[in-house]
């Protein structure tokens, strides 16, 4: 008997998300809108503060904008607090996102030493994985190399990172900006670690930094040819027209994110668009505005 079959064919490398989110933002515009169901807005949008309501409200936000925003980050605290059937719709969300268009970014903020850290990494940077995501967002705080496991799932699997840098809540300083031995302030030394994983990568690295927009100047080098998620948009007071004061000229890889604002204007599907769209257009208006000034 002779052998005929082949060896399998090799997968092909998958696409990174540093370029497949440039694509997006670029087609689609760089707005990110967060999928947060709070119990109160459950409440104001007519639904029950269980799994049913919650169902139902994470299906409209996908329902509305999977095919026209660039990201949605389903915060997963807001699935966690259901439980098992809450983690359920999580994982439902996601594949229905993904299946629209949209790069779904896991916003889960997991943090550990590096063994736990691995196991993060596959539970959200594997594809295999029931809650496999296009990123996740991950704290450096345990130092940055302890991140290490997530950072090599997510080459492999072609997924991102988005490394916490200087958060939007006016607690992060005591922390973000203390000043290390080296004399640079702690959020920097976080980015430049964040620049030498992007190094030389084109059209966009895959590990962004988390800085937001809140913080009217970042007062540190955002130079790390990744993207940068700018949160505080909205709720938290920031506006678009506050970004190119807080990232001057790495304002073309903002990706600024938007959850309470977008999703206050629901239930109904036409206000949600509307409410992602007038953000949208605020931001391009902010971005070509600076640009222009150039
Ligand atoms: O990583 C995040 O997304 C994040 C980082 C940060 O510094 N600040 C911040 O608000 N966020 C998240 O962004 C969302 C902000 O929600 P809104 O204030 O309703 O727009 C929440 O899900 C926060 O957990």
């Amino acid at each position: 008997m002779t052998a005929s079959a082949s060896a399998p064919e090799p997968e092909p490398e998958p696409e990174p998300f540093g370029a497949r989110l440039r694509r997006a933002m670029d087609t689609r515009g760089p707005l990110c809108v967060g999928i947060d169901p709070h119990s109160s807005l459950l409440h104001a949008w007519g639904l029950s503060d269980d799994v049913a309501g919650l169902t139902s409200f994470t299906r409209t936000v996908v329902e509305a904008l999977a095919d026209r925003v660039a990201v949605l980050k389903p915060q997963s605290a807001f699935f966690e607090r259901f439980g098992s059937r809450g983690v359920a719709v999580l994982e439902q969300a996601v594949a229905e996102a993904r299946a629209a268009g949209a790069l779904v970014l896991m916003d889960a903020k997991r943090g550990d030493i590096g063994s736990t850290m691995a196991a993060y990494a596959a539970t959200y940077l594997d594809k295999d994985s029931p809650l496999f995501s296009d990123a996740v967002t991950v704290s450096p705080y345990l130092g940055f190399g302890s991140l290490r496991p997530a950072l090599d799932a997510a080459r492999i699997s072609g997924s991102g990172l988005f490394v916490l840098a200087l958060t939007s809540n006016p607690e992060g300083a005591e922390v973000q900006r203390a000043t290390t031995a080296g004399g640079s302030s702690v959020a920097q030394v976080m980015l430049d670690h964040m620049a030498a994983e992007n190094a030389e990568v084109t059209p966009l690295g895959s590990v962004g930094a988390v800085v937001g927009a809140t913080l009217g100047e970042a007062g540190v080098n955002l130079a790390v040819n990744g993207p940068l998620l700018a949160p505080g948009i909205g709720a938290q007071g920031a506006t678009p027209a506050d970004l190119p004061g807080v990232f001057g000229s790495a304002v073309r890889n903002v990706v600024p994110s938007v959850s309470r604002g977008v999703l206050r204007a629901g239930p109904d599907v036409y206000a949600l668009r509307a409410a992602a769209e007038r953000f949208g257009d605020e931001v391009r208006t902010a971005v070509e505005g600076a640009e222009g000034a150039r």
